[in-house]
């Protein structure tokens, strides 16, 4: 696939996106983690770039929302959804739903809204998404002891591509390799033309070892394993806890075992986590714990055997009566000889016993294995002294061995962790992806069950008839009151029609309404309605109510817009809120009149909310379908208002209903004659 034909794909993020290891394949995904992992491309793009490949696929290339006030509502409907999810990936991925006019794609939105509605959200559930994100790759680890070597300069800058961690080196021949053994613990030679290779050290010709990274540098695998505990784990966990609620996060059966569903063995990935640390080193080997700790208490451990065996001597010497001959003083005295020479003649055995509780201590506080012990015990025993000397060469001989042990050791074990972690790499990236998935059919669901949504008919009026919408039940979120207080409402509107109905009956409420059921119904969501059936519609055209009269020249531009918009209106659904209040109302009922009967030639479908639909329909050439919002009179002073516009009915206005009241309460001529003129 061309990534530049994705609509929103400059050559820049083209370019961006090809350093993906299967950058068509991932963007088609709708991976928005996986996408956003391109260098320099955030979520939010990223969740851009996914709707951009979602359009190309469905050949969608419209723009349905066409006026602030409708994306506006696009906005408040993603953000009722975005309330509703754990992790910022769900957030993000419900970017990605948008309001369509392409048939499959509203098709395919509502097959994921079906499942993602047959899910039960559980607590436990939600608590364990709160540590999930998407894994992330860390950043290179350099690896100082090894290299690779090579005589190529083309594999010389694969490998340097391919493998930043390790040091690549050129070598011409078999000397150079052998140098190269001396610098590093290990060399891997590239070239199969070394084979057969005899060097000293830890040198192999392994032309394949590009191809097997976890084994050339297990390294990179342990540090992502290493950075991504945590979002694994939290994965893990949902996994388990969805399967325990008997809703697994694929769908799977609920029967089948705790993690049946999850794409890896949950034990054997907590098992290898276990044995990695936080850095990306090997944790929880006894064996490696005690070479390493042997390494770095090397030089404490020699001091304070030295110590134990000076205690032992200083002790034993004051407890001792030396008896000297004179001459063997005189001897002493005329050689020059230390003191210490005494202790050879007159206390070798109790010099012998200082050096073996040396050598214990030693071998004890390193814990240290037979054959090491033996290096250790010529550490000390050298020429009899006081205090007792150690032997350093024979500290660092013992010091490069124990450290060589360890440095085995962390590379066997590496070496299998890697080769371990090796087979989930892949699944793993399934096993998060999956768990994030779940989170944002959870929200879905949410959604769903707080507004007691219904998967919408999405029809196409060239196929079913009419056109236009029919919501039953319809309860908007977006109210100032209790979603439990919202009175459910009922409109069905096919052509263009005017809304009337009294002060606050809630005319604008029912527009919100309308307009808030259109969006999602073709985002291919639920829509807060006991039933509902819209046309697919080319574009949503939302007015607001204008605050006040325009002057000349915005009423100039405001009247080309709908010289633009009663152009080609067929597919349109247009709302449009009190325009009256653009100019004064004579010429308003005429502008509006003329915008009706254009939108109803064309058959588009209008509902225009206004106060003045009696004058409207006068001005009017046809016969123009007018709705009312009802009220059923006044109580206490307070409107009753009954939600759903009536068909073909002109509502009365609110200053009628108290003249009505008023002529009933008072009687009287005045009131009566008032009441006459409406
Ligand atoms: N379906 C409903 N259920 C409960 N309350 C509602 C409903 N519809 C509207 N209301 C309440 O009525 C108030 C007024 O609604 P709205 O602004 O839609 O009326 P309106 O007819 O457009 O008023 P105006 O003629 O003054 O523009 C809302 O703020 C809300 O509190």
């Amino acid at each position: 696939m061309e990534l530049e034909a994705i609509p929103g794909v400059g050559a820049k993020t083209a370019a961006a996106l090809r350093e993906l290891d299967d950058p068509a394949a991932t963007v088609e995904s709708g991976d928005v983690a996986a996408i956003a992992r391109a260098p320099g491309v955030n979520e939010a793009r990223a969740a851009r770039i996914a709707r951009g490949a979602i359009r190309r696929r469905h050949d969608d290339d419209g723009r349905v929302l066409a006026t602030d006030r409708a994306r506006e509502l696009y906005r408040e409907a993603i953000d009722l959804l975005r309330e509703r999810t754990v992790t910022d990936y769900a957030a993000k991925r419900l970017e990605t739903f948008y309001p369509s006019a392409s048939a499959s794609r509203i098709a395919e939105a509502q097959a994921f809204s079906a499942d993602a509605t047959e899910r039960e959200p559980d607590p436990a559930v939600r608590e364990a998404l709160a540590d999930c994100a998407p894994l992330s790759d860390p950043p290179t680890v350099r690896v100082r002891d090894r290299c690779l070597a090579t005589a190529d300069a083309e594999t010389l800058a694969r490998a340097e591509a391919e493998m930043p961690e390790l040091s690549v080196e050129t070598v011409e021949d078999a000397r150079d390799v052998s140098e190269l053994g001396r610098s590093y613990a290990s060399v891997i030679v590239l070239d199969e033309t070394f084979a057969g290779l005899d060097v000293e050290g830890d040198v192999v010709v392994r032309p394949d070892a590009l191809e097997t990274p976890s084994e050339t540098v297990p390294e990179r695998l342990l540090a992502f394993f290493a950075e991504n505990r945590e979002r694994l784990e939290a994965a893990a966990t949902v996994h388990e806890a969805a399967a325990a609620a008997g809703d697994p996060v694929s769908g799977g059966d609920p029967d089948s075992g705790i993690d049946a569903d999850a794409p890896v063995d949950l034990d054997r990935l907590r098992d290898a986590l276990s044995r990695l640390d936080d850095d990306g080193t090997i944790a929880g080997d006894a064996e490696l714990d005690r070479l390493t700790a042997a390494v770095d208490d090397l030089d404490a451990a020699v001091s304070t055997a030295a110590s134990v065996a000076d205690d032992r001597l200083r002790e034993a010497i004051r407890e001792r009566d030396v008896t000297i001959e004179g001459t063997d003083f005189l001897s002493l005295v005329e050689q020059g000889a230390r003191v210490d020479s005494l202790l050879d003649r007159e206390l070798a055995d109790e010099y012998d016993e200082a050096v073996d509780a040396a050598r214990d201590h030693l071998a004890d506080a390193l814990r240290l294995e037979p054959e090491e012990a033996e290096l250790a015990e010529r550490v000390f025993g050298g020429d009899p002294s006081f205090p007792v000397d150690h032997d350093e060469s024979a500290v660092s001989r013992l010091r490069t061995e124990l450290s060589a042990a360890r440095d085995r050791r962390a590379a066997k074990l590496k070496a299998d962790l890697a080769s371990d972690l090796g087979d989930l790499r892949e699944p793993v990236e399934e096993l998060v992806r999956n768990a994030l998935e779940l989170d944002v059919e959870l929200a879905i669901s949410r959604f769903a069950r707080d507004f007691d949504c219904t998967l919408p008919d999405v029809v196409s009026p060239e196929e079913d008839g009419a056109g236009g919408f029919r919501i039953e039940g319809g309860r908007s979120p977006l109210l100032d009151v209790d979603f439990a207080d919202v009175e459910p409402v009922d409109y069905v509107v096919s052509g263009a029609t005017l809304l009337s109905g009294v002060n606050s009956g809630g005319k604008t409420s029912t527009l919100d309404l309308v307009a808030l059921v259109v969006v999602l119904a073709q985002m291919g969501l639920p829509v807060p309605a006991e039933s509902a059936t819209v046309e697919r519609f080319e574009e949503i055209h939302y007015y607001a109510k204008s605050q006040g009269t325009l002057d000349a020249g915005a009423f100039e531009a405001t009247l080309r817009d709908f010289g633009d918009l009663v152009d080609g209106a067929d597919g349109r659904l247009v709302l449009v809120d009190e325009l009256e209040s653009i100019t004064e109302p004579g010429a308003s009922a005429k502008i509006i009149a003329g915008i009706l009967e254009a939108l109803d030639d064309q058959d588009a479908t209008a509902v225009f909310v206004s106060h003045l639909a009696r004058e409207i329909r006068d001005a009017a050439d046809f016969e123009v379908a007018v709705d009312g919002i009802e009220a059923a009179g006044l109580v206490d002073g307070e409107l009753r208002v009954n939600r759903s516009p009536k068909k073909g009915h002109l509502a009365r206005s609110t200053p009628e209903l108290i003249v009505e009241k008023l002529a009933d309460d008072r009687g009287g001529e005045f009131y009566g004659d008032l009441l006459e003129k409406f």
